[in-house]
C-alpha cells in the first residue's frame, strides 16, 4: 500500500511557500509521495481571475520537476465542477484501490473546513496534515481535539499567490518568491500583468 499526500490548491500561481511545504513533507512524514493536484475551481473562489487550467498545471509540472517525491496532478481537470474535495477522494479511491490517502493544507483552509462538502466523511476516513500559516479567523474547536488533524511543527512563511499576482501588476520584482522555473514561465508569458 502506498501513502500519497494530496496537496490540493489553485497554484495561480505555485510559489515558493507551496514548495517548502510540499518538500517538509517528503523529507519528514512516512508519506512516499505527493501529489500537487491542481483545481480548476474551488468552490469558494472565484473562477474569473484564474490563469487557465494547463498554465497553472505547466507552472506545478515545472516548480516539481526535479523533486523525485512530487508530482502534479490535473486529476481534477475532467471531474464536474465547482470542485468539491469529497468527489475528488471518491474518484482516487475507485481508481486507487491499493493507495492511501491523506490531505496537507494551510491552516486557512482548516479554518474553513467546517463549510466544506462533507467534511465529516473526509474526516473520518483521511489523515489531514495542517501547515501553520497566519490568517484570519478561528479553527473550530470540533478540529482542535480531532485525531485524524495534525499539525505539522514548521516554520510560517507569508508568501500568497494574492500577494504574487498583485506585486507583478504593480511590476515589483517578486523573483525570489517563486521557484526560478515558474518565475520565467510567468516572465516570459507576461501572466498577472494587470
Ligand atoms: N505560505 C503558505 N503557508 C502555508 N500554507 C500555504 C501557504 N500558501 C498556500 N498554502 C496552502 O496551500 C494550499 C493551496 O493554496 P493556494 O493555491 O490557495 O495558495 P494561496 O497562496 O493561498 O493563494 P491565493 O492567495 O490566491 O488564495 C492551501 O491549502 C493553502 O492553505
Ligand atoms: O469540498 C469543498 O467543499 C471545498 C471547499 C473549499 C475548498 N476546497 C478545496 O480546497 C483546495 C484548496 O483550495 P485553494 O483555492 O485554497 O488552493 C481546493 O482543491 C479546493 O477545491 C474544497
Amino acid at each position: 500500500m502506498k501513502k500519497i499526500g494530496l496537496y490540493f490548491g489553485t497554484f495561480n500561481p505555485i510559489h515558493t511557500g507551496h514548495l517548502a511545504i510540499a518538500n517538509y513533507m517528503a523529507e519528514y512524514s512516512d508519506l512516499d509521495q505527493i501529489w500537487m493536484v491542481v483545481t480548476p475551481h474551488n468552490p469558494f473562489k472565484k473562477k474569473s481571475s484564474l490563469l487557465n487550467n494547463n498554465h497553472r498545471f505547466e507552472m506545478v509540472y515545472r516548480a516539481t520537476e526535479s523533486y523525485p517525491k512530487l508530482s502534479p496532478s490535473d486529476i481534477e481537470f475532467t471531474l464536474p465542477q465547482p470542485n468539491y474535495t469529497v468527489h475528488t477522494l471518491a474518484h482516487l479511491l475507485d481508481k486507487y484501490p491499493n493507495h492511501q490517502f491523506s490531505l496537507i493544507m494551510g491552516e486557512d483552509n482548516l479554518k474553513s473546513l467546517h463549510k466544506w462538502k462533507n467534511y465529516e466523511v473526509i474526516l473520518e476516513n483521511h489523515h489531514i496534515y495542517v501547515y501553520p500559516r497566519i490568517t484570519q479567523g478561528i479553527v473550530e474547536a470540533q478540529f482542535l481535539s480531532n485525531p485524524n488533524i495534525h499539525k505539522i511543527n514548521a516554520p510560517i512563511m507569508e508568501i500568497s499567490s494574492t500577494f504574487i499576482r498583485k506585486a507583478i501588476a504593480e511590476d515589483k520584482n517578486v523573483r525570489p518568491l517563486l521557484p526560478e522555473t515558474v518565475w520565467s514561465y510567468i516572465d516570459e508569458m507576461n501572466f498577472y500583468k494587470s
